[in-house]
């Protein structure tokens, strides 16, 4: 990155770059806030992923501090400017890269960096500058005098993120910013993340790709019916989850498995079972309606030497197997045992 784009690497990770208390929004006519009261604070040099499952309030968040939707109560400040007061100098210190690629089509890639420049005031000769600077980092040089409808994803999408850089952003909103893309674009897209981070840029993350959260974040919050149950980093959040491996079991069953699920939770070294998704209907046969569920045993040990006894409750159960697989927790454990959800 040029020496232009702001604090030296390895600033320290220190002043709160975005300030969230009692954050609240009910939309006109709601019955109910789509953000209930959400606090947080994301420091310099820091990525803070927000997840959470569909309209859990997680893009009306993101609305506020980035100044396109009021709240209804609270207050939010970016680099100590209150988004409300202060909205225009709010959005000179922002920038957002959005999931849906909005660039102008009928402008080539670096009039696309340009135009962004001059509408937040940079000085032209700056501008020109930065982006081409931006243009290389992002090897973008080779069309940057391409009409940006002529781009694959992964190039839209690094256009993207250079685009954000052009006014030297302090906060980063990055909205599912690898979504679609080759494993080597989304290998450098989370290089590119990473090295912004080192240059002291605070980032707010939203994905519904738990690796990529993992990969990234310093801290994960998760967020559902508008308020933010927990809030950690991805280590912690993992290591607070009951057991140390996990058996995934895909089963068809009679419809109502309470019983089963009780009997599995009570085999030795089983901690927790947890429903993946909701059961689908399955085939009937002729023990009458079926349907096919997920089960997530969490076990505390060796979890290889619970299939034989799983395998015994089911088949007691009148139950069969269909699939088995042993794993460890992960954030995607962490994110359905605080929301009971699998995050698609
Ligand atoms: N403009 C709007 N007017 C009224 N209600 C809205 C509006 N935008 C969102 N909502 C409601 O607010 C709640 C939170 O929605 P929001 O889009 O913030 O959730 P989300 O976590 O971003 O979901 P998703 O992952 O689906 O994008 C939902 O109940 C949604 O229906």
């Amino acid at each position: 990155m040029s020496a232009d784009l702001r604090t030296p690497v390895g600033a320290a990770r220190g002043k709160p770059m975005i300030e969230v208390e009692q954050l609240v929004k009910r939309y006109s006519g709601a019955s109910t806030d789509a953000v209930a009261g959400v606090s947080f604070a994301v420091r310099q040099s820091e990525i803070f992923a927000l997840l959470g499952p569909n309209g859990a309030g997680k893009t009306t968040t993101v609305g506020m501090l980035t100044t396109r939707v009021v709240p209804t109560g609270g207050k939010a400040r970016l680099a100590g400017i209150d988004v409300v007061d202060q909205p225009v100098r709010a959005r000179a210190a922002l920038a957002v890269v959005p999931q849906r690629i909005n660039l102008d089509r009928s402008l080539s890639i670096r009039q696309n960096l340009l135009f962004h420049a001059a509408y937040h005031g940079v000085p032209t000769g700056v501008a020109r500058s930065r982006a081409q600077h931006l243009l290389e980092r992002f090897e973008l040089t080779d069309h940057a005098d391409h009409k940006a409808d002529l781009l694959s994803g992964g190039q839209a999408q690094r256009v993207l993120v250079a685009r954000a850089l052009m006014h030297n952003p302090q906060v980063l909103f990055l909205d599912e910013p690898t979504t679609g893309l080759d494993p080597a674009v989304r290998l450098f897209v989370w290089e590119s993340i990473r090295e912004l981070r080192d240059q002291g840029v605070a980032m707010v993350l939203t994905t519904h790709d738990m690796r990529e959260a993992a990969e990234l974040s310093d801290r994960v919050a998760i967020m559902d019916g508008g308020k933010l149950l927990v809030e950690e980093t991805p280590e912690r959040l993992v290591s607070t989850l009951p057991g140390t491996q996990t058996l995934d079991l895909t089963l068809d069953t009679a419809p109502g498995s309470t019983a089963l699920v009780a009997a599995l939770k009570a085999l030795p070294n089983a901690v927790h079972v947890e429903q993946i998704g909701e059961a689908v209907a399955a085939a009937e046969d002729t023990r009458g309606q079926r349907e096919r569920l997920r089960l997530r045993l969490y076990v505390d040990g060796d979890a290889p030497t619970l299939v034989v006894p799983v395998a015994e409750v089911l088949s007691e159960h009148g139950a069969v197997l269909t699939d088995i697989t042993i794993g460890r927790p992960n954030l995607e454990d962490v994110f359905l045992h605080h929301t009971g959800r699998t995050l698609r």
